[in-house]
């Protein structure tokens, strides 16, 4: 602005004789330029992108002090929390953010005011003298991942949270994600604290970084590459399904009982799991059985591992060292799955050294293999054993569990979508009466006869979006660097990526992105689309790219198709469905059903 315009602009106010807003003579305030520009363009992208209301009974007057404050407002945040802001309809915000010019970024960001479903509030990122950001972040740990979507939605797609001894880098920007997960992945390690957090799975693959990461992915690489092993998937999944998992729903029609079909997929997968790795079927499934130590134990570490994530090292490792809380859990629940893990490693040896299991379709026999072949990276003896299958363990069941009870949260809740999969199966089977239909059940679906069904597929990759498995990916930094979008990366800065808020965003999946729509995976000459693949990150990306994730896929199709076409579930009724404060996105009160035989 120049002088003239100054004046101009001044003489809206009356005279500029009269106004001292600015002071006046040789000490005229030099800023008054910048302050008023600065003024104008707050006010205008606010008032041009939301629609702004006082909030009804708060008074505002001034405080007694140098700077004409208001008295009911402390710092900016809370001033635009005693504001309610609400989306103009129908209206798209402008690139340019108001918040973003006030900080000075000459970058502008678009940022994504898609509201959260799950609870209808929006909370933001509050400091507190002295503790930062803790209280906010304790605040919301219930509600982790809908908070992950607030964050972005308030304060743009990357934000930095300071507090006592911590500072979290969060970002959902897909740039951002790229460039950490593959462009500069030698400097984004999962680093030292997220080990110690981790220390139940020692070395294994997912807990190791630098070359010790590098040797067990080879190894792993090995192991999953063989075509016995994918044939032995394809096997298991298929038997599990037939034998334990059809008749286990069959008697529940005959009770006409209501069942938390997100326990029994938890059963499921941890029977294929296991049985992948250790050769034997534990058959959680079929006993339903409350005794299942072992999963329990790998439940309260779990819920042990989370608390670690969320609260500040020293103090859950004092928890540790006292064995109270949920530390104690982690400690008592180590002692069952290490005793077990001993267990199982010394009756496959033997089961080896008998001459039984020769054709190593088992991972743990191939890793007894390799490690009998002193291959790299192998050392260790029964620790490295230990730590492979158990990391394949904890990697395998929670997420390929909970995304098959998204998927039939999601399908249930979509009735058209859950036609059109019927629709597919039934040309599988080549049923074209209602009497081939009734006549053979039940029908069981193999990985083979799922391989080419795209609208099954687009259903699971739609769950598998909305519901990342994973829903935080967290990595530290080594060295300084600067992110795609001009964020500052500082040596030992957590970060944390967040894929459920990242399939939230408008600018990603477009306006519709809450809905679940698995036709946006198929093109229109009805093949799979490869374009929604380079914006899914539920499996991670680059070098450190989920192992599992045709295994994971495998598991859900088989039991989806099978379950879906023998069975009609219907949501209880009332049961709220939402999810659970976990590292793994479970449902914090599991999935009621009830189940019918289905009459096409
Ligand atoms: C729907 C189910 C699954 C989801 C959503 C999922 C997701 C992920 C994600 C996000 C990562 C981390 C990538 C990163 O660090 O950047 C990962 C890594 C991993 N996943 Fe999966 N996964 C699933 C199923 C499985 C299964 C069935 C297995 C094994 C049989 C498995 C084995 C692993 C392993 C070993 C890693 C570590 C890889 C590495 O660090 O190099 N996952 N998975």
């Amino acid at each position: 602005m120049d002088q003239r315009e100054w004046k101009i602009q001044a003489g809206a106010y009356g005279d500029m004789d009269k106004f001292f807003a600015f002071g006046s003579g040789p000490r005229l305030c030099m800023g008054k330029y910048i302050g008023v520009t600065m003024i104008k363009s707050a006010v205008a992208n606010i008032l041009f992108n939301f629609h702004v209301e006082l909030v009804k009974g708060h008074h505002v007057y001034s405080n007694s002090s140098l700077i004409l404050n208001m008295k009911n407002v402390v710092g900016a945040i809370a001033r635009t929390r005693n504001l309610k802001l609400a989306r103009l309809d129908n209206f798209e915000p402008q690139p340019t953010c108001a918040r973003d010019f006030m900080k000075g970024l000459s970058r502008p960001k678009a940022i994504d005011l898609h509201v959260n479903q799950h609870h209808g509030r929006t909370k933001v990122v509050t400091y507190w003298p002295i503790l930062g950001v803790l209280p906010c972040l304790a605040q919301n740990a219930h509600r982790m991942h809908d908070y992950c979507v607030d964050i972005s939605n308030t304060h743009g797609l990357t934000k930095v949270l300071k507090g006592p001894f911590l500072e979290i880098l969060y970002t959902c920007d897909p740039r951002n994600f790229e460039y950490i997960t593959k462009t500069n992945f030698p400097n984004y390690p999962k680093g030292e604290e997220y080990n110690k957090a981790f220390e139940m799975l020692g070395d294994g693959l997912f807990n190791s970084d630098f070359d010790l990461w590098h040797g067990q992915r080879k190894l792993a690489g090995k192991a999953f590459a063989s075509n016995n092993f994918s044939r032995m998937v394809s096997n298991l999944s298929k038997k599990v399904v037939e034998d334990e998992l059809v008749p286990l729903l069959v008697k529940l029609i005959e009770n006409s009982s209501t069942v938390d079909l997100e326990e029994t997929f938890m059963n499921y997968t941890f029977d294929v799991a296991f049985f992948s790795i250790f050769g034997r079927n534990p058959k959680c499934l079929s006993k339903q059985s409350p005794e299942n130590k072992f999963a329990k134990a790998m439940d309260d570490a779990l819920e042990a591992i989370f608390f670690r994530h969320v609260a500040p090292p020293m103090w859950w490792r004092l928890c540790g060292r006292l064995k109270i809380g949920v530390e104690k859990k982690h400690h008592n629940a180590w002692e069952t799955i290490d005793q077990s893990m001993a267990h199982y490693i010394a009756l496959k040896k033997e089961e080896l050294l008998q001459g039984a299991g020769q054709e190593r379709s088992d991972i743990l026999s191939t890793y007894i293999y390799l490690q009998n072949e002193k291959q790299e990276f192998t050392s260790g003896g029964d620790k490295f054993l230990r730590d492979s299958a158990l990391t394949l363990l904890f990697a395998a069941r929670d997420t390929t569990g909970a995304s098959l009870s998204w998927f039939f949260y999601s399908v249930l809740s979509n009735p058209a979508v859950e036609s059109k999969i019927l629709d597919e199966l039934k040309k599988v089977k080549k049923c074209n009466s209602e009497n081939d239909i009734t006549a053979k059940k039940p029908w069981i679906f193999n990985s083979e006869d799922v391989k080419g069904l795209v609208y099954l597929h687009a259903a699971c990759c739609e769950t598998l979006r909305l519901y990342p498995g994973l829903p935080l990916n967290r990595k530290e930094a080594l060295h300084e660097d600067v992110l795609p979008d001009g964020t500052m990366v500082r040596p030992k800065m957590m970060i944390i990526m967040s894929p459920f808020a990242m399939a939230r965003m408008k600018s990603l999946w477009g306006n519709d992105c809450m809905k679940f729509k698995p036709e946006r995976w198929i093109t229109e000459d009805g093949q799979l689309s490869n374009e929604p693949m380079d914006k899914f990150h539920t499996f991670g990306a680059g070098p450190r790219i989920c192992i599992g994730k045709d295994f994971a896929l495998t598991l859900l199709k088989s039991a989806a198709a099978s379950l879906l076409f023998n069975f009609k579930f219907e949501l209880v009724k009332g049961h709220k469905v939402y999810p659970k404060p976990s590292l793994v996105l479970q449902m914090k009160n599991g999935l009621l059903v009830q189940v019918k035989r289905r009459v096409f």
